[in-house]
């Protein structure tokens, strides 16, 4: 399971983007649903004045992140792939998230300057929106102690909202397409193999990935298996280039395509693996090969994915380069 969660200063663009998330059909857990449970537990009404002050009560009772704690056993029951949270107020939060989901946890800051959101906040017209500018400041000197400077400080991706709706909406699809891709490689260990020996040759093409050991249906044959992200494939983009061989890589990407287009499967040596370098066998090896399959969301992802990792070639040579992060 990933988690997403957006932070911005107001009007930068975070209902937005949590919109667009959840048109996508990803699962959005609004922060906000732990007051307005809590007002329901206190038998008030649900009226902005009582809300708001619940929020603070709670805050001051348990903490500044008593929001984010309470969200989490919620988060827990889910099955979800990717899961959105929507409503982080501060850092506190921000770092309660961070303890409890470690590196399944993304930090996406929405960035965009005062006098664009003041635009944008004339144009919205929400019953708490406000007509000068330097209430708007004040909104921001706000949300600045709780510190979201802090919070959009340690965000692990920027998306800048400097342009129209349509860049904006389109650069929250890629991104939510780009972490939706799933990784998984794997090898057999034979009994004469060492598994140290069969580790490095999958992190001599897959970098720091996290391995474990399985048992195998077979007595005394164990399978190194991990499952990554893009970011596992970033020392594969390296090594097609390196070892030339992007026009071969392409065959192998395409050739192991789903017939739904939403996944591929293809085999890497492993011996030639484990001196760092990398070919394709026609077979699977006698000790066994390595296995890789990437998946995604969309086809488009896909050809993205190929794109970026073997592009056509023109004499030898790439014919473009691209990023793979498009946000
Ligand atoms: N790139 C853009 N171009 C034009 N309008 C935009 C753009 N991005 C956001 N908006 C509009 O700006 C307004 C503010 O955006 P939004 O409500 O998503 O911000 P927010 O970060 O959720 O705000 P708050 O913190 O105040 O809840 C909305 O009306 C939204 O539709």
């Amino acid at each position: 399971m990933k988690i997403i969660a957006f932070v911005g200063m107001p009007a930068s663009g975070k209902s937005e983007a949590s919109s667009v998330v959840e048109k996508l059909g990803i699962k959005v857990v609004n922060m906000g649903d732990v007051i307005r449970e809590e007002v329901e537990r206190r038998s008030l009404e649900p009226t902005d004045a009582n809300i708001g002050g619940v929020a603070n009560q709670l805050r001051n009772e348990e903490g500044f992140d008593v929001v984010a704690k309470r969200s989490v056993p919620k988060i827990m029951k889910l099955s979800e792939d990717l899961i959105a949270i929507d409503g982080i107020r501060g850092i506190a939060e921000v770092e309660r998230f961070k303890k409890e989901f470690g590196e399944k946890f993304t930090l996406v800051s929405i960035d965009s300057p005062l006098d664009m959101r003041f635009k944008r906040v004339q144009k919205r017209k929400r019953s708490d929106d406000m007509a000068d500018i330097n209430e708007l400041k004040e909104r921001d000197e706000r949300e600045l102690s709780w510190g979201m400077d802090k919070a959009m400080e340690i965000a692990d991706i920027v998306i800048e909202n400097t342009g129209t709706l349509d860049e904006f909406r389109n650069k929250i699809e890629s991104l939510v397409e780009y972490l939706m891709v799933e990784v998984e490689v794997s090898a057999v260990v034979n009994p004469t193999e060492n598994e140290t020996y069969v580790a490095n040759a999958l992190k001599n093409i897959f970098g720091d990935i996290e391995l474990e050991t399985l048992d195998t249906a077979q007595q005394h044959k164990k399978r190194l298996s991990g499952t990554g992200d893009v970011e596992t494939l970033k020392n594969l983009h390296e090594m097609f280039r390196k070892e030339k061989i992007l026009d071969t890589g392409r065959m192998q990407l395409e050739g192991g395509l789903s017939i739904d287009g939403l996944s591929t499967h293809f085999i890497i040596n492993k011996q030639v693996a484990s001196v760092g370098r990398m070919n394709f066998p026609a077979d699977e090896e006698p000790l066994g090969s390595i296995h890789v399959t990437i998946t995604t969301s969309s086809k488009d992802e896909m050809e993205k994915i190929f794109d970026w990792l073997t592009p056509p070639t023109k004499e030898g040579r790439p014919k473009f380069e691209m990023e793979i992060r498009q946000f």
